[in-house]
């Protein structure tokens, strides 16, 4: 689902050349859960936006839900879902109805937007909120609202940035669930990246490290815990192959 090779984005600045992303190569087969790990400024974002045609690559080659990233970016944003950082929804609008406009941006007619948008929510256990404004509903809730932004015109491949940031343990431990039925029972693949190493253990199928712009370890977790020696956590893993501890970097 995500071939990609060598893939290299170096940021011009006035304080001169910034290799964010050096080289990487990510291979996702489809219906996998993989976990994007990397310490603050590693180049998870940078990747995420490669991967998603936001920006554009220096170098490197990709194929992204079965459409060349550099020559059919349009094809590949018709297979891809993502949803960035912090909230996407507005505070104020009513959910149903900036959902149906973007279902509409998508090309669907009026009935068939107002259908999808069920469906759509009912997937994610959000029957009913379409007449609420999106700034009522709770942290989860709003964070199922923007999944189901993404997830409107059936991708095959979704990008999550950090979907879990802010939510409060019950909250995550509910989103994991859905974004593991949306894998089960609707064969999305999924591409998440997070700062909590617990989520990546109880959600994922395999996990990938970048720092500095490299993919530093990749494997399931158990493979990478196994590597480390016998009772290791995803935590020792990240420790050794960084040299940092993840947990100081989410609340820093
Ligand atoms: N538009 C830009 N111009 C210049 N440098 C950039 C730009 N975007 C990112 N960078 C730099 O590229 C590196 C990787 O940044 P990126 O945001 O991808 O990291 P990250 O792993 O997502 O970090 P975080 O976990 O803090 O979100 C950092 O050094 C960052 O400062």
């Amino acid at each position: 689902m995500i071939h990609a090779i060598g893939l290299t984005k170096t940021f011009e600045t006035r304080k001169g050349a910034v290799e964010a992303v050096r080289g990487v190569r990510i291979e996702v087969a489809e219906g996998e859960i993989v976990a994007f790990l990397g310490p603050n400024g590693a180049g998870k974002t940078t990747t995420m936006r490669l991967l998603t045609t936001l920006l554009k690559p220096t170098s490197g080659t990709a194929t992204i839900a079965g459409h060349d990233l550099f020559a059919d970016p349009t094809g590949v944003r018709r297979r891809i879902g993502y949803v960035a950082q912090g909230a996407t929804v507005s505070p104020m609008g009513y959910v149903g109805e900036d959902l149906e406009v973007q279902a509409r941006l998508y090309g669907l007619r009026p009935a068939e937007a107002r259908a999808r948008v069920r469906e759509v929510l009912a997937q994610l256990d959000l029957t009913g909120v379409e007449q609420r404004v999106a700034g009522s509903l709770s942290g989860g809730q709003r964070r199922r609202v923007d999944i189901a932004m993404g997830l409107l015109h059936r991708p095959a491949l979704l990008f999550l940035d950090e979907p879990t940031t802010g939510l409060d343990p019950q909250s995550r431990a509910n989103l994991w669930g859905h974004i593991r039925r949306l894998r089960d029972d609707e064969g999305v693949t999924v591409f998440f990246s997070t700062h909590y190493l617990d989520e990546a253990d109880a959600l994922c199928d395999r996990v990938l490290i970048i720092d500095h712009g490299r993919i530093v370890t990749e494997g399931t977790p158990a493979q990478l815990k196994a590597g480390i020696g016998p009772d290791a956590t995803l935590d020792d893993v990240f420790l050794t192959v960084t040299g940092r501890e993840l947990r100081e970097e989410a609340v820093a």
